[in-house]
């Protein structure tokens, strides 16, 4: 047990799934996992243990943003002993050919500041996800119906930004889509030798400003959560 997390010794899986929706947590597990255990609710930010095809999976909330993420990764990989990290999130489209509900896979994440920029001070830290997971998970997205879309993201601090010259350079520049928390899981993941990968399904779109409601980001995003399984065990 730590101070965000309740669980028990044990109760936590090496392969860590991480939405930032609590709610989508609850969905992915009653959805696709064995068994389901609730082995988290302190603040409210879910987390379950169960099976999938035979194998430990836990599904864990990791809240909206940066620091909430670093408090439940931190935690998870150093006090539960998680292994395999892969975010399970929503993202707004920021390029024309990326449409609302396909899917991207993060190779790596730009980024104006993350909880470790007081650790790098002047380094220019490249966060990049996992090879085997992100082979693997491209080759499991390539087996669905959906469109996937492979490269660079934006992870940004602030969701009401007010600074709009900063998504149109992201776009220059060949970003797929801006979500709030993968660049700072890759760090972690580097500095404490584990896995990590970001696979997001877009919720909206910066140009067009198609928009998917609340519901659908809690519960209607399956390819997600089937690619980041077959990836985790693959
Ligand atoms: O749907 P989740 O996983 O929370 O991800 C995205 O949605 C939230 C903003 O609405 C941010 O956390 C962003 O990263
Ligand atoms: O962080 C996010 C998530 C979805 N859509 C956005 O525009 N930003």
């Amino acid at each position: 047990m730590t101070i965000h997390i309740g669980a028990e010794p044990g109760q936590i899986a090496e392969t860590v799934l991480m939405p930032g929706d609590p709610r989508r947590a609850k969905w992915a597990a009653e959805t696709f996992l064995t068994d389901p255990v609730l082995v988290n609710e302190t603040r409210g930010m879910l987390g379950y243990t169960g099976t999938w095809n035979g194998h430990r999976v836990t599904i864990q909330g990791s809240g909206m943003g940066m620091p909430s993420l670093s408090i439940y990764a931190n935690e998870l990989i150093k006090d539960f002993g998680a292994k395999t990290l892969i975010r399970i999130g929503s993202c707004g489209g920021m390029q024309p050919f990326v449409k609302v509900r396909d899917l991207i896979i993060a190779m790596t994440a730009t980024t104006l500041s993350t909880p470790s920029s007081g650790i790098f001070k002047e380094i220019n830290f490249a966060p990049c996800a996992n090879w085997e997971l992100l082979d693997a998970a491209v080759k499991a997205a390539s087996n669905r119906d959906c469109d996937t879309h492979v490269g660079g993201i934006y992870s940004a601090d602030v969701f009401y930004d007010e600074r709009p010259d900063l998504n149109e350079i992201m776009t220059r520049h060949g970003i797929l889509g801006v979500e709030m928390e993968a660049a700072e899981l890759y760090n972690l993941a580097a500095r404490h030798s584990v896995r990590a990968l970001a696979i997001l399904t877009v919720s909206d779109h910066l140009q067009t400003h198609e928009a998917l409601p609340a519901e659908d980001r809690e519960r209607s995003f399956g390819e997600m959560v089937e690619v980041a399984l077959e990836a985790a065990f693959a």
